[in-house]
């Protein structure tokens, strides 16, 4: 009886064990009886030692953690990536390099190490930048960066991966911080810690100082170039390094080799340290402004670009036409440039920039009624008049209409340097045609319609070298027959350039292709042209309504 009745006691708490068990984890008892009747062992009797292994392991891992934390507070010395910095990226592009990251058995592999960048670019590109570069030179750097882009880089997962640098055992840490917003991108949720036993970091900003070599080192012959961001709500108005372009060669900008040579000395006299202090001691704001002027693509950045590559100067643009370019936008990015750079405003003809000021002035133009709204010309004369722009930074600014602009914002002391750009001669054509066609060394020739007769048998490369310097005389006399049918003044370089690259290893189509393209050509613009003054025929109905309206009420 009493028997009886331990056994019922006993088999009550064990029913309240696998309750309690039940709600820890579920199944549990399912879990045990099923190993009973199966295997013959029952479980409950380590119920007790596995409730002692759980307990002990979970204030272990909390004891660790205060251990872990204090050792790190006390006894070690870290750096902390930011992943929105561009330290990441020349952190990242050090650790890609090192053995530890290459022999790593958890890793993640990349195309692209630059995590900023891939936010950027939206999956565009470096060469979505420009359409259609005419060089050879470039056509291979082309080739170069599509090679570059797909090559893989390896960076140790996330976790602790240890290393050595200099003697010293550092740590690599990384982790996904999942606190930080879902709309973010992996990478941007990304931790980054590279951390050294000791107090001492000096081996940590070593390490920085030879990442940041290496990533210099890589950009050398590349032009840096930053847009102005901060269209959207709540962002804020910053630069974004989008693209490192292989510095363009000033032979490839098709313009009058002495205004060519005029703004590359007057850039060169400008930057000079000398002209700094020759300025600072007559107490004169240390600027100089550039006007590109001309129809488009008839390569006003591209000489900027040119200008930023020969003189190794990152290059910071805003199109004053995009959303970015408001008032307040436009005065913080001022605010946030450095010391040496080009700065590109393009398209200075834009709406509230051609309002003249005395009609801003007197009916409060939308920019004044709306505070941070469009960039006005009087917001624009106060940034370019600025505390930031008096620091020696070449200011360039581009314009499709210098008619449309107020004088007084081509004053010299705003404008310096005025640089006419023009729709292409028959010259700018014949040069156009060679620097597509012309065959660079190293490349295949393709073929024309010279024999290579010779009186003797050649070697291979002295057949090579004749054969080339054919072909070169073959596409000189081809590109005059090609910019005799081009009418002189009516297209743009970027137009005879797309022409040439729609049979870019076939000059006799694209002569053959001239004649129905320009017919083609004009039709489209026609139709543009249409279109473009259906649109402001619409709007002037349209605001005229909107008076007779106001005036009727
Ligand atoms: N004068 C030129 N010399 C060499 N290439 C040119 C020239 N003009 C245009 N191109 C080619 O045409 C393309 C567009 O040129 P670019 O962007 O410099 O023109 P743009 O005048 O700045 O045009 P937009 O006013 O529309 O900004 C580039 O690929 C460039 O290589």
């Amino acid at each position: 009886m009493e028997a009886c009745r331990n056994n019922e006691s006993s088999s009550d708490s064990a029913q309240q064990q696998f309750a309690l068990l039940d709600m820890l984890i579920p199944g549990f008892s399912l879990f045990v009886t099923t190993v009973q009747s199966s295997f013959a062992i029952d479980l409950r009797l380590y119920i007790p030692i596995l409730l002692i292994i759980g307990s002990s392991a979970w204030i272990w891992s909390h004891v660790w953690e205060y251990i872990k934390d204090g050792f790190d507070k006390y006894l070690m010395s870290s750096m902390y990536i930011r992943t929105d910095d561009e330290v990441f990226n020349i952190v990242m592009g050090w650790v890609a390099q090192q053995n530890f990251s290459r022999d790593s058995h958890r890793f993640i592999p990349n195309t692209n190490i630059n995590s900023r960048s891939w936010m950027l670019w939206d999956n565009v590109g470096d060469d979505d930048e420009e359409d259609g570069e005419s060089d050879s030179e470039e056509g291979f750097a082309h080739k170069d960066r599509k090679k570059n882009s797909s090559e893989l880089k390896y960076t140790p997962s996330y976790g602790t991966s240890f290393f050595t640098y200099h003697g010293h055992l550092l740590l690599f840490i990384r982790t996904e911080d999942s606190n930080r917003g879902t709309n973010l991108s992996a990478s941007e949720r990304e931790i980054i810690q590279i951390s050294c036993f000791g107090r001492n970091p000096a081996v940590l900003k070593d390490l920085l100082l030879e990442a940041r070599q290496l990533y210099l080192s890589k950009d050398q012959s590349k032009t840096i170039i930053y847009r102005g961001t901060g269209s959207k709500p709540n962002d804020s108005p910053s630069w974004k390094r989008c693209v490192a372009r292989f510095s363009r060669p000033f032979s490839t900008i098709l313009l009058n080799e002495e205004i060519k040579q005029r703004v590359i000395d007057d850039v060169a006299d400008y930057i000079d340290p000398n002209t700094r202090r020759w300025y600072a001691n007559r107490g004169i704001p240390y600027r100089r402004g550039y006007l590109f002027y001309g129809p488009p693509g008839t390569g006003k950045s591209s000489l900027s670009f040119a200008l930023a590559g020969f003189f190794q100067l990152p290059i910071y643009i805003i199109s004053l036409s995009s959303p970015v370019a408001t008032e307040e936008n436009v005065s913080t990015l001022f605010g946030q440039l450095p010391r040496r750079c080009i700065v590109l405003l393009e398209d200075i003809d834009s709406a509230g920039v051609t309002h003249n000021r005395v009609a801003q002035d007197g009916q409060s133009s939308d920019s004044s009624s709306t505070g941070s709204e469009r960039l006005s010309l009087s917001g624009l004369l106060n940034v370019l008049d600025g505390v930031a722009s008096q620091e020696g930074r070449v200011l360039i600014m581009t314009t499709n209409h210098l008619e449309k602009l107020d004088s007084a914002l081509v004053r010299p002391g705003r404008v310096d340097l005025m640089v006419e750009f023009s729709l292409a001669d028959e010259e700018v054509a014949a040069s156009i045609f060679r620097a597509i066609y012309t065959p660079y060394e190293g490349e295949v020739l393709l073929g024309t319609n010279s024999q290579g007769a010779s009186p003797r048998a050649m070697t291979e490369d002295e057949k090579a070298v004749a054969k080339r310097s054919q072909v070169i005389a073959d596409i000189k006399d081809m590109a005059m027959d090609f910019a005799a049918k081009i009418p002189q003044g009516e297209f743009s370089p970027a137009e005879i350039q797309g022409l040439l690259l729609q049979h870019k290893r076939d000059p006799l189509a694209a002569i053959q292709g001239v004649d129905p393209w320009i017919k083609r050509t004009r039709e489209e613009r026609a139709k543009r042209r249409a279109r473009e003054a259906e649109k402001l025929k619409e709007e002037g109905e349209k605001k005229e309504g909107e008076v007779d309206g106001k005036i009727e009420l």
